[in-house]
């Protein structure tokens, strides 16, 4: 019997949610990995169905992670400032081509008082989501320096990178699209997949979470089959590898300067 309470029916992921920008994306496959498809459906997904990935949510103050998290997680949205103060934690359980995933979502604190609090919980994250406020053009001058702070506590070429720009809302079409230059830009420049949502309106949220949980999922299987000597069902595996992953090539390069 599982000790896990069962998975809600509407976490349940059977095609690959596609990402938002074609421009900058992890990758742009239309559908789950074939390998990973064939895994799932003969039940060798070794250990995955048991993993909780670890997801840390960070940038700067007030730019609205806690928001994203309590849409996501708990469909509700608060229009008053409460600052977190070092993290928060959400369990969110997935089902995924019928493989049961698990991600544990980090908000962590932006105000710099409460920074070196939430910082030592970076470590052992396998997703990175850094959001900025599409309303406040320095957010997003700050991602770099939250990338930096996050990679030190993690290895750069573990980690799958979002990176989210918030308050979709507040934004008019002329300073929306003037920013998503910019977030496109800066998003191909650190490997990072580029998304734009509103917690209030809710718009994007849930599509970009199961993007998330997706990719991390397939990930994680694809790491067991290579761990557990995928011989069997072709040659090894490399995570990152295929002609379809944007950032295959230059993602260890952009992201060592960082360390
Ligand atoms: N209009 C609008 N307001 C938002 C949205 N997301 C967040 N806010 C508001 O922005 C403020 C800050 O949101 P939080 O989610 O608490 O910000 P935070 O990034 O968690 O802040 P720290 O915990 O201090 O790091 C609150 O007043 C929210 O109501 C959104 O999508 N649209
Ligand atoms: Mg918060």
């Amino acid at each position: 019997m599982s000790v896990f309470p069962p998975v809600r029916r509407d976490r349940i992921i059977g095609q690959l949610p596609q990402c938002f920008r074609k421009d900058a994306a992890l990758h742009t496959k239309e559908e789950f990995n074939n390998k990973v498809k064939t895994a799932c459906q003969e039940q060798r997904t070794g250990t995955v169905g048991l993993k909780i990935s670890k997801v840390i949510v960070v940038g700067d103050l007030a730019v609205g992670k806690t928001c994203l998290i309590n849409r996501f997680c708990k469909d509700a949205f608060d229009k008053n400032y409460k600052a977190t103060i070092g993290v928060d934690f959400e369990m969110e359980r997935f089902e995924v081509l019928g493989v049961p995933f698990s991600l544990q979502l980090w908000d962590t604190a932006g105000q710099e008082r409460f920074k070196c609090i939430a910082s030592t919980y970076y470590r052992g994250a396998q997703i990175v989501i850094i959001a900025f406020d599409l309303t406040n053009v320095a957010s997003l001058g700050h991602v770099r320096q939250w990338l930096e702070d996050a990679l030190k506590e993690n290895d750069p070429t573990a980690v799958q990178l979002f990176l989210v720009g918030t308050k979709k809302d507040l934004s008019s079409p002329a300073q929306y699209s003037q920013i998503e230059r910019d977030a496109l830009r800066l998003a191909q420049e650190i490997s990072a997949e580029f998304w734009a949502m509103s917690s209030l309106t809710g718009e994007n949220v849930k599509e970009f979470f199961f993007r998330v949980a997706a990719l991390a999922f397939e990930a994680n299987v694809l790491a067991e089959l290579e761990k557990s000597g995928s011989r069997q069902i072709g040659e090894v595996v490399r995570i990152n590898s295929t002609s379809n992953s944007l950032y295959a090539t230059s993602k260890k390069k952009e992201l060592n300067c960082c360390r």
